[in-house]
Formats: C-alpha cells, structure tokens, sequence
C-alpha cells in the first residue's frame, strides 16, 4: 500500500427496500445487514431482479432505505445526504460506477468535463490539476485522451464505462462500489479491467463492493462474497469457501450453473 489511511465503514443493519405500491408492494432488498470496510473487497453476487443493484444504490446513498440503517462511520446515511455538506462528504468517501451508463452522464458535457468536474468539487483541484490526473487515469484504463472530446454518447458502452470508473476515481474514494462493471467490455479487457480495479484499491487504501453476474471475476476481485436470492442474503462468506464449499442450495445451483455453460461453451 502507498498510503495508509483511517478504516472507513458502511453498516447495514435490518436494511429493506420495497417498491410499488399497496397490494404490489414487494420487497427488492429484504432485511440485508452487512459490513463492508475499506480495507476488504465484498463481491455480490445474485440471479438478475435479486436485489443487487438496489443494494448497491443503498450503499452509496442513491436510495434511501424504506427500513433499517445504513451507517457510514457511524453516521446515517439518510441524514448525510439530506444536508449539502454531509452529502458532499459521503460523496468524498464513496463512488459508485452504475450499472447503465447511458443514464449516468450528462449528454451535454464533454467527457473530459464530466470526468474531471468531481475532482474540482470534490477535492478542490484546479482545472489544470484535475485534467492532469483525469489523463493520468486514462492511460491506466487504457484510453485515448482524444475521446475526452466527444459526448457521452459519441462513445461505446465499453468505453463509457471505463470514463465512468475514471470519473469515480479521481474522487480518491475510500469506498468504491462497482455495479457490472465489466459487463459491457469484451472479455480481453474484463481481464485488464479487473486486474486495474484491484491493484487501484489496494494501493489506494479503498474498499471495493463488486456487484456481478459474474461469479469468476467476483470471486476473483473479492475477499470476501455475498449471495443473493430474492432481496435476502442466503450465504455469505471468504470468496474462495463460498465458490468451492457452497453451503445454501441455490448457491450450489447458481455454481453448477456456471460450471455447465462453462463446459458447454
Ligand atoms: N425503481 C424501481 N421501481 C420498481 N421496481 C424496481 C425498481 N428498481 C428495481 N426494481 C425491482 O426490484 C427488483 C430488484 O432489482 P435490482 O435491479 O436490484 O436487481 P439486480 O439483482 O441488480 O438485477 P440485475 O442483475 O438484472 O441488474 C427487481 O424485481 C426489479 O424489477
């Protein structure tokens, strides 16, 4: 590690989340406690509609929990984002790279603009200072600065995702949390992608939620791994003892589910 930094924490305790309304009211999270520090990698992982992204949202602050808490060093999340400093804080401390891209960005700005703007408002760097390590971060995530010209849109999924991991890190966030990060890229640069993320956070000093599809690179990224199922979480534990020693019935399924299309493949 190059530096060393006071442990953050995020805690979820008794956390729902329910949507819809009345007698469709369902539960999308479903009474989720977990600890997650900066200085581990926590994988999720989960069939699609289990729960996984509406976590990840919680985590970061994007949705408020409709029970329970959600604690970042021991203050509430809600209360953090309800105020402009505490908002500015957390964001400070923790960076989510979403799911959908084409949503995140504002179609109006360039990329270079949208990716340097939360190191000056963030870190208070200047536009020099921010475009210096915006560039720098490119050339790890193997970008051409060029891009850095167009708009969100004049850019491929791959390649907006990439912007947007490089948006969350020059925030220098303590707790970074990546929802499917990979799954837009060609499986080539998943592999340079994971490696990146990986080595980023522990020189950095930064936590890591992975949320994937995918169990390998999950397993790969993390130390230690939750599964999904409905909104609950029915297994959790070290990474490498829930891919090779499954205790929950449907992780054993979701296991021998990658192992045969992985042979069939
Ligand atoms: N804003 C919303 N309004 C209503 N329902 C929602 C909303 N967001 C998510 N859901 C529902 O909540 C459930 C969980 O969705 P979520 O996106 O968290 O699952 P996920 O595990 O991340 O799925 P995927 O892997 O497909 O991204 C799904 O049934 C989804 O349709």
């Amino acid at each position: 590690m190059t530096t060393s930094r006071a442990r953050v924490t995020i805690t979820a305790q008794g956390v729902q989340r329910h949507y819809g309304s009345r007698a469709k009211r369902f539960a999308a999270v479903d009474d989720v406690s977990l600890a997650i520090d900066s200085t581990r990698a926590l994988g999720i992982v989960g069939e699609s509609g289990s729960g996984k992204s509406t976590l990840a949202k919680m985590l970061v602050g994007l949705e408020k929990p409709t029970a329970g808490t959600i604690l970042l060093d021991g203050q509430d999340m809600t209360d953090m984002a309800s105020r402009t400093e505490g908002m500015r804080e957390l964001r400070r401390t923790v960076q989510m790279v979403a799911q959908d891209t084409s949503s995140s960005f504002d179609p109006r700005k360039t990329l270079r603009e949208a990716v340097r703007r939360p190191a000056q408002l963030l870190r208070g760097l200047s536009q020099t200072d921010a475009d210096a390590e915006v560039d720098e971060l490119l050339a790890l995530l193997d970008l051409d600065p060029k891009l850095t010209d167009r708009k969100p849109g004049q850019v491929s999924g791959g390649q907006r995702q990439r912007f947007s991991l490089a948006r969350a890190l020059v925030v220098r966030p303590r707790i970074l949390v990546c929802d499917e990060v990979v799954s837009a890229l060609d499986v080539s640069v998943q592999g340079t992608i994971l490696n990146f993320v990986k080595d980023y956070c522990l020189e950095h000093d930064c936590g890591l939620v992975f949320v994937s599809h995918g169990l390998p690179a999950t397993a790969f990224i993390s130390d230690d791994m939750i599964v999904m199922y409905k909104g609950k979480i029915v297994e959790n534990g070290l990474a490498e003892d829930v891919v090779t020693a499954p205790r929950h019935p449907y992780t054993k399924s979701l296991i021998e589910a990658y192992s045969t299309s992985e042979q069939s493949a």
